[in-house]
């Protein structure tokens, strides 16, 4: 016996319940067509991931459970095709939950199994992730969380749910389900044959590897095979980066699905004859699309994909048209135009090159030669004249008072005022190019050149910069223009050049031992003393310490950026502005 079914590995718009819907039934009409018994959808797809204080609105959540109606109401014209849909449902309507208090969270983070305009179950997450950027435990009741007020009988009647598909019995879990043993143990003695999980699972560098690990100790423990069904797209600071896979029952990999694209992934399940209990997936030739190949998931190609997607949702999901930026000749800005012009092509694309008295002339070459390389508007705005003009007015004031980092914002805030005002008159976004360095150090002017919605560099270290912008230009022209970034933009030392001879180095330790240090304290959250063990002087490990704590209030104030590490600011990284606090 084998059943046929097809992994949705789509990117859906959070809060856009009518647009994903549409998504959903055409994948169900192609689904059918293809003669597919069951189509997997993945978490939440309904209303997208993470839909956040959404999830509070009733509204919201009545126009979800109309969506499913309609999607229940459609299903009649797909005989054969059973369609497992992610969606939130509100507890209210979900007896017999004894909803007596304001402060239970208002829904369930659901999945409903519907074919021929009926749902035939639907299966409520038992974990909720409540760590690092997530917050499930704001919106969803568990299904096996007895504080929240649960009957008991409730509870055995909830934590497992298997539904019988041609004969095949499948246990369901939705992602962090799968990151336990017990969700999935208790599908087992419910009789599962084969386990599907549906997921929405933020990208971080290793994260697909992680999960094929993980999920492969649930089919080890439990003796069953198993679909891992996953989202696709950019949400904010998250990015969703597909690589649905199949394990056999000893965890063994089948086949993975691409990653950073949509695809309609199909798969098939046996059933031997022998032994009507054994499950196992048809052999990967006939099902797998991309061959499983550890090479394809190293750490450069993830990343630039992850923040090419993420800036091209961000930008599209937002409603842009195109996007600029203050193009420097630095390493930064450079990488920021590269990724933009792979996210959405160079006619969406314009860069801003702002002279001052301090920029170099290399600076103006090496942005000539890199948008000739791209093909992208480029325009040159000098800023001498308004630069002089702003410390004129400011003359009497000042009178007295050297130079100092004033005028160095002041150049960095008129940029930003340029910017700011060519994104008013022809509604492009703005992206800002500060790296996870100086967003961690507050090496960035407020209002200056932090001025931006979207950051791609939010996660990327500046000695990472580096690297990928090399990798970038070893790619040939495999993700787009071969070879985008000058040479020298890459080897020359970063300088912000807001001052006669300044360097990044004047301010800051080197880029490799500030990042060293940083990785230690952000993402071991080391002490003081255990970063000095480690070998780093403790004058600069004082002034990494110092300057991470005293510039909250800029990261507070600053653009999101996608997430690719273990901690990136923002969602992952909560501390107090004010804070007395200096173990
Ligand atoms: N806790 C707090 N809560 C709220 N606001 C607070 C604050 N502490 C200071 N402030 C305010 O913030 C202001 C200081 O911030 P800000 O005006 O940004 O200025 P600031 O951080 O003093 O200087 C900017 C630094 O970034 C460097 N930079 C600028 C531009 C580009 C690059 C680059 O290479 O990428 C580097 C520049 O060389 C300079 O060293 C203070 O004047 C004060 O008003
Ligand atoms: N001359 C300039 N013209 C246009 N934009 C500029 C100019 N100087 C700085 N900017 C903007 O301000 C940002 C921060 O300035 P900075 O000089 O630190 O550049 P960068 O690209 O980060 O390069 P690096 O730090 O490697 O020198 C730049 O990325 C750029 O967007
Ligand atoms: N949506 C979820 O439950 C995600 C949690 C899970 N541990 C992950 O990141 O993959």
């Amino acid at each position: 016996m084998t059943l046929s079914i097809c992994i949705a590995q789509l990117n859906p718009v959070v809060g856009d319940v009518k647009g994903n819907l549409a998504k959903a039934i055409a994948a169900a009409e192609s689904a059918h067509q293809q003669a597919h018994q069951l189509v997997v959808f993945p978490e939440l797809f309904l209303c997208g991931y993470a839909a956040e204080d959404l999830f509070f609105r009733p509204s919201f959540l009545e126009d979800c459970a109309l969506a499913l109606q309609e999607l229940i109401q459609a299903s009649i014209r797909w005989p054969g095709l059973h369609i497992l849909m992610g969606h939130p449902q509100a507890v209210d309507a979900a007896a017999p939950w004894p909803r007596d208090s304001d402060f239970l969270p208002p829904a369930w983070n659901a999945v409903s199994l519907i074919s021929q305009a009926q749902v035939l179950a639907t299966y409520r997450k038992q974990a909720l992730p409540n760590y690092g950027v997530f917050d499930e435990k704001r919106y969803f009741a568990s299904s096996t969380v007895m504080e929240q007020g649960l009957a008991a009988d409730h509870i055995e009647a909830s934590a497992a749910t298997v539904v019988d598909i041609a004969g095949v019995r499948l246990g369901l879990l939705i992602c962090e389900d799968a990151w336990v043993p017990q969700p999935a143990l208790r599908a087992k003695a419910a009789g599962a044959q084969a386990l599907v999980v549906v997921n929405a699972s933020p990208f971080v560098v290793g994260k697909p590897q992680q999960r094929a690990h993980i999920l492969a100790q649930r089919a080890q423990e439990t003796g069953l095979p198993l679909v891992y069904a996953h989202m696709v797209g950019g949400q904010d600071e998250l990015v969703f980066d597909g690589h649905s896979f199949a394990l056999q029952a000893d965890g063994g990999m089948v086949a993975m699905a691409p990653g950073f694209e949509e695809i309609l992934w199909p798969l098939v399940l046996i059933t031997d004859s022998a032994s009507a209990q054994q499950c196992r997936w048809a052999d990967a030739e006939k099902t797998q699309p991309q061959p499983w190949d550890d090479a394809s998931l190293q750490a450069w190609p993830q990343i630039w994909q992850a923040l090419v997607l993420a800036t091209r949702d961000y930008v599209r999901k937002n409603g842009f048209a195109h996007v600029l930026l203050g193009l420097s000749g630095g390493l930064d800005s450079a990488l920021v135009l590269a990724i933009a012009v792979d996210a959405l092509g160079a006619d969406k694309v314009r860069a801003v090159m702002m002279p001052s008295p301090y920029t170099a002339s290399i600076s103006l070459e090496d942005s000539r030669e890199m948008v000739r390389r791209l093909g992208v508007q480029y325009d040159e705005i000098s800023i001498r004249e308004t630069f002089e003009t702003f410390k004129l007015s400011l003359a009497a004031q000042f009178q007295g008072r050297a130079e100092d980092t004033t005028e160095e914002n002041l150049q960095a805030r008129i940029r930003g005022v340029m910017l700011m005002a060519l994104s008013n008159k022809f509604g492009g976004l703005l992206l800002t190019t500060g790296n996870k360095s100086e967003v961690a150090m507050g090496y960035s002017t407020l209002y200056g050149d932090m001025c931006g919605g979207f950051g791609p560099l939010k996660d990327v270290y500046k000695s990472d910069a580096f690297e990928l912008a090399r990798w970038r230009n070893s790619c040939g022209d495999a993700y787009g223009v071969a070879n985008p970034i000058p040479e020298r933009i890459i080897t020359r030392p970063p300088s912000a050049e807001l001052r006669e001879g300044q360097t990044d180095q004047d301010s800051l330790p080197p880029y490799d031992m500030l990042d060293a240090i940083l990785r230690l304290r952000m993402e071991q959250n080391q002490s003081r003393a255990e970063i000095v063990a480690a070998g780093f002087p403790e004058d600069r490990v004082d002034q990494v310490i110092r300057l991470l704590r005293i510039n909250e209030y800029k990261r507070r104030q600053a653009a999101p950026g996608p997430k690719l590490s273990a901690r990136v600011f923002g969602k992952d990284w909560r501390y107090p502005i004010t804070n007395g606090y200096r173990g």
